[in-house]
């Protein structure tokens, strides 16, 4: 029998772009809406759909091999797994999310001191009491199933303890956030046991770097051009590169080809000022992996 990896893939809010990541990876991941194990591509690695709140424990005791869920979850949950890959993607970006104190904008509440005596709601309950405590504030903190903003616009409690990323739900709720509690990110996590262990090691290395490196080409393209010896350091100067921009030998010798990575974002700007120090032929092209 085949060795197998058991990986966890967070249901919720984190499933689509997982799933994404993992296809960009050469990943096929396949279910039908109402079951909880989906196909793979692979024969070594066993699919388990897990929500992102309990996918650390699980990993922790061993039912699953590794997984991906948010540091908040690791962090609340207490759990002792390794973090193998911080992985920078949420459902809506690819940028880290806050956890963060908010109130009302009217509310007269402004640290977190002011917060002595008073009423949270959050998610992350073990998180918020502990942060409390170890600055000395009394707080009563209650559990929050989620709609957690709601609360505080209607007055059931004084603050709540939620995550942000764009801060339009927090705007749309016209309130205010007064501290910043925590940053987080989706990290890939294994199971101690299984990262002793040489072949399991060796696959969650093999899933690390494929999944690593289809996010860091993500916003990413190749941009290849010539240019002839006299221009060429000008044409460097407007490059950036992962290390330095390769540069090859044309057929005739006082051209040169120039090859680089850059943020996709930043092509339409550098087109023209490329043309305007000379180079030439300008090839731009799509990338799925940068290892
Ligand atoms: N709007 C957001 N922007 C960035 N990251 C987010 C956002 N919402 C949630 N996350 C992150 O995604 C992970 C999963 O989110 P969450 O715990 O809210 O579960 P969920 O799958 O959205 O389920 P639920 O519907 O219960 O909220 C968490 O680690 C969290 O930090
Ligand atoms: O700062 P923003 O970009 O507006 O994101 C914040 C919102 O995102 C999350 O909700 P989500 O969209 O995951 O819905 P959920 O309540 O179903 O989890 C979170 O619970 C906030 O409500
Ligand atoms: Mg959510």
């Amino acid at each position: 029998m085949n060795n197998k990896l058991k990986l966890g893939i967070p249901k919720g809010s984190l499933e689509t772009k997982t799933v994404d990541l993992f296809k960009r990876a050469g990943w096929s991941i396949s279910y039908d809406n109402r079951s909880y194990f989906p196909d793979v591509n692979d024969d070594e690695l066993s699919c388990t759909l897990v929500r992102a709140q309990e996918m650390s424990r699980y990993v922790e005791d061993g039912t699953l091999d590794m997984g991906l869920t948010g540091k908040d979850w690791i962090i609340e949950n207490g759990s002792d797994v390794v973090e193998i890959q911080d992985l920078i993607y949420s459902k809506t970006s690819v940028k880290q999310a806050r956890w963060v104190l908010v109130v009302r904008e009217d509310s007269p509440l402004r640290t977190l001191e002011d917060l002595e005596g008073k009423r949270i709601a959050t998610e992350l309950r073990c998180f918020t009491e502990r942060y409390f405590k170890e600055r000395n504030i009394n707080v009563h903190v209650e559990f929050s199933w989620g709609a957690t903003e709601a609360k505080v616009v209607e007055g059931l409690v004084d603050a709540i303890v939620e995550v942000t990323e764009t801060g339009s739900t927090l705007r749309a709720n016209n309130l205010k956030i007064i501290h910043e509690l925590m940053r987080t990110n989706t990290v890939l996590i294994a199971n101690r046991e299984a990262w002793n262990d040489p072949w399991k090691r060796q696959k969650i290395e093999q899933i690390r770097t494929l999944l690593n490196g289809s996010l860091q080409a993500m916003g990413k393209v190749g941009i290849k051009m010539n240019v002839s010896q006299q221009n060429l350091d000008r044409v460097i100067q407007l490059l950036p590169s992962l290390r330095a921009p390769t540069i090859s030998n044309l057929y005739s010798a006082d051209w040169l080809a120039i090859e680089t990575i850059l943020d996709a974002n930043s092509v339409r700007d550098l087109i023209p000022l490329l043309q305007e120090v000379g180079a030439e032929g300008i090839i731009e092209y799509p990338l799925n992996k940068v290892i």
